[in-house]
């Protein structure tokens, strides 16, 4: 692990007295409560560590902060809703934590422009239903989407339940303001399709998980609102048989499949068992399929060629049976089997977790070899693969065996990682798909990428930090993995 640079305990108080006489009482934050909530980690795995932590209301504040904190040389670590997945928002102590929920605002919704300026502690949900309230769609839609925020969303290049028809964040961003880590404010908001005026500056910021700058407004596209949605679920014999039927979802729709998820039946059973999910058919299957036609067309035929896509499957031996939701309470139900998924893990005990991302056709493949290596590693451990098939991205989780200590199989997690990881590159794959790198995968993922590709990581961190400011140790990879590797 990078080591965080030494400041010593005076410099922290001479900087958070500068921060207290340059910035509004509200910005700096000392309370221990507060501090513990922006602190502790979604997953439990990391200790944040912070004695203060600042949180701007505007832009201009957020530059001043960053001025102050770069004078001193103390590190920032940026955080949005802190709901991600990696520990890219986790202060471990001798950085200053910034949160940007403060700078919320949805500044405005453009109908005509398909466009909306908002900043970027705005919450996800609050963007969708501004976006709805005007007749338009926001398609970016996640399990953590009422608390996290579009910032994050950003530098995060957040994927979720809509890439296969909409893309991730970074196909969603069309302008961005950014606050160096030196304080200076580069103004990138341009609502344009085109602009071919030199580097794409927005894209080395986005995905860029707090590594180079604070992403603090943004202009996002829109889509025409859905006038109509279909939603099934529906019992599949194999991983195989999802491809087959998402492929014939998409030829016979014209391409309106926007989500197209897939849960082995280890994974809907937990949701049944400790997330109140209900599960909607007569007989179990091997795996599921939540799948999700919509079109902004009034009146249109989507239930009838929704139908016949069901039929077909049913005849090509796709589909061993299918509920359609006939109501939107039947559709939140039909999702909660899939979107509780994290939820009901975590509640089933220990778990170990990858966000791989593999070819679409691949993705069979992957789940079988990969699902028997760990099996041989360790009998009686229980896959619980779901995700996002229609994109590639398969979460090729497991839960542990019966009866194991929690803590006994954690131990478990860097060996399994070592048996899943190299399979997932032999289909050409990712081993970080949409959660991203930070703390967690920091230590590994030099060594699952080509050795130039973590020098031009590094290369373009140190021109855009030169100081090495902002969020150290996470992210580009480092140099203890590079040597391992
Ligand atoms: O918990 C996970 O592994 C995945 C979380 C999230 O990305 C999801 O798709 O539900
Ligand atoms: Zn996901």
């Amino acid at each position: 692990m990078t080591a965080l640079p030494l400041i010593d305990p005076q410099t922290f108080e001479t900087l958070k007295d500068a921060l207290r006489a340059a910035l509004p009482e509200a910005a700096v934050i000392t309370n221990p409560d507060r501090l513990a909530a922006l602190l502790a980690e979604e997953r439990a795995l990391f200790e944040g560590n912070a004695t203060f932590a600042v949180a701007p209301a505007t832009t201009e504040e957020l530059s001043i902060a960053a001025r102050l904190c770069h004078a001193h040389g103390v590190p920032m670590v940026p955080q949005g809703g802190n709901t991600g997945l990696v520990g890219g928002a986790v202060a471990k102590g001798g950085e200053v934590l910034i949160s940007m929920t403060r700078m919320n605002r949805i500044r405005a919704v453009d109908p005509v422009n398909y466009t909306m300026t908002v900043e970027a502690g705005a919450v996800l949900a609050d963007i969708q239903n501004a976006a709805a309230a005007e007749g338009c769609l926001f398609p970016l839609s996640l399990g953590a989407e009422g608390s996290c925020t579009i910032g994050g969303n950003i530098a995060s290049n957040a994927g979720g339940i809509g890439v296969l028809k909409y893309g991730n964040a970074r196909e969603l961003t069309l302008g961005l303001e950014v606050v160096l880590p030196d304080g200076r404010i580069w103004n990138g908001m341009r609502p344009l399709l085109k602009d071919n005026s030199g580097f794409a500056l927005k894209h080395l910021f986005i995905g860029s998980e707090g590594s180079v700058g604070f992403v603090t407004a943004a202009i996002l596209k829109l889509f025409p609102a859905p006038a109509e949605v279909q939603t099934a679920f529906c019992a599949l014999p194999s991983p195989e048989a999802a491809l087959g039927l998402l492929s014939l979802a998409r030829r016979l729709s014209g391409d309106q499949v926007t989500a197209f998820e897939l849960l082995s039946d280890f994974a809907c059973g937990i949701v049944c068992d400790h997330a109140g999910g209900v599960f909607p058919l007569s007989e179990r299957a091997p795996w599921y399929a939540v799948v999700e036609l919509s079109t902004s067309r009034e009146g249109s035929d989507l239930r009838e060629v929704f139908e016949t896509i069901l039929e077909q499957g049913f005849e090509n031996g796709l589909i061993e049976d299918a509920v359609v939701a006939e109501t939107l309470d039947q559709r939140d139900r039909l999702w909660a089997l899939r979107e509780r998924t994290p939820e009901a893990q975590k509640r089933a005990g220990g778990s170990i977790k990858h966000d791989i991302s593999v070819p679409v056709s691949d993705i069979p493949a992957f789940i079988a070899e990969a699902t028997q290596a760990v099996e041989n590693y360790m009998p009686g451990i229980h896959p619980c693969a779901f995700g996002h098939v229609g994109d590639g991205n398969v979460h090729f989780n497991f839960t542990q065996p019966d009866g194991m200590d929690k803590q006994a199989f954690l131990e478990h997690w860097d060996p399994i990682n070592e048996i899943v990881y190299p399979i997932a590159m032999s289909f050409n794959g990712s081993i970080s798909a949409e959660h991203g790198v930070g703390l967690l995968k920091a230590d590994e993922i030099s060594a699952y990428r080509p050795e130039i590709e973590t020098e031009l990581n590094h290369r373009l961190k140190a021109a855009l930090d030169p100081a090495g400011l902002m969020n150290p140790g996470k992210f580009v990879g480092n140099v203890k993995s590079q040597n391992q590797s």
